[in-house]
């Protein structure tokens, strides 16, 4: 996978990872032969999950939800990272599986709010992307001259279909992605283009060791919770900066400013298939009510 000569850093890409026959053929089963969590408002990101369960307590992988193995079909859709792949550039086995693999159904017109995927819980992230092509917003905000002072860089990131993007570096740990909740984007050249069904697939590897040493403690839940960062600061501080509440925030919470990874349904039920909407939800709260509890 090429990296993108963009800021941020980071950003692999590859485009026509697979075919459009094969893609025609992943369709028909998304949308024929899945079944999907049950949709509370229409128009709504709806997500399958494959591979292990996180675990909020641990940070880790929940011993209690069974390991639900890939499907037939997505075996060769798996990308291969490269050996020394990492963000902090440690070793790594080579062609390891994804731990967690996610897909999810955006309907047109649904978004995910910007967020970082938990720093200490996962490492690489890929996604591929399937169906209509999006446009993903990357986000960084320095703090120049003090709290009150920050900078919002902006970057649009077109996802198109059957495209495999990596983040790693930068893109990864230090800025935030999302995807708008509207119905059109509008490219680089001033063209309208209207979004149809997309599905992506999120490849994620656990972290090992369940810490990660980046010291970014605006994004980085381990950062902030060495530094003793009171857990609402973050999306307090977030609705102060911004006031959003808006466009990327209509996921049925106020900020996924360091959302959590994935499923989490410590109860068992429907263990991989909830609703996003509740999914984020459940995260920010679990977020929340776990941050002291995980081990340094
Ligand atoms: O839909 C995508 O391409 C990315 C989704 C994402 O950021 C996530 O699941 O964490
Ligand atoms: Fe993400």
């Amino acid at each position: 996978m090429e990296e993108l000569p963009i800021r941020p850093r980071g950003i692999r890409f590859q485009p026509d990872f697979i075919t459009k026959e094969h893609e025609a053929k992943l369709l028909h089963i998304f949308q024929h032969e899945l079944i999907w969590p049950e949709s509370k408002k229409s128009g709504t990101r709806l997500s399958l999950h494959y591979g292990y369960t996180f675990d909020y307590k641990t940070f880790g992988i929940d011993p209690n939800i069974p390991y639900k193995p890939f499907p037939e079909w997505l075996l060769p859709l798996i990308p291969k990272l490269p050996a020394e792949r990492g963000s902090e550039g440690e070793e790594r086995e080579e062609e390891r599986l994804p731990d967690q693999v996610c897909l999810q159904h955006y309907p047109p017109g649904a978004g995910i709010p910007p967020h970082v995927d938990t720093h200490s819980a996962y490492d690489e992230l890929c996604a591929l992307s399937l169906g209509s092509a999006v446009m993903m917003m990357f986000r960084r905000r320095t703090n120049t001259t003090g709290e009150e002072d920050m900078e919002t860089e902006m970057v649009d990131l077109d996802l198109l279909p059957r495209s495999m993007m990596q983040m790693s570096g930068e893109s990864r740990l230090h800025w935030e992605h999302g995807i708008k909740k509207r119905k059109k984007d509008v490219l680089s050249d001033g063209t309208v283009r209207l979004r149809a069904d997309r599905w992506s697939i999120t490849y994620r590897w656990l972290r090992p060791g369940g810490v990660c040493e980046c010291g970014d403690v605006r994004l980085c839940d381990t950062a902030q919770r060495r530094a003793g960062v009171e857990r609402e600061f973050r999306w307090k501080q977030e609705k102060q900066e911004t006031g959003e509440e808006g466009e990327m925030m209509g996921d049925g919470v106020r900020n996924t400013g360091t959302r959590e990874g994935i499923n989490d349904d410590s109860e068992g039920k429907k263990a991989q298939e909830i609703s996003n909407e509740n999914e984020d939800l459940e995260h920010h709260q679990n977020k929340n009510s776990n941050i002291e509890l995980s081990p340094s």
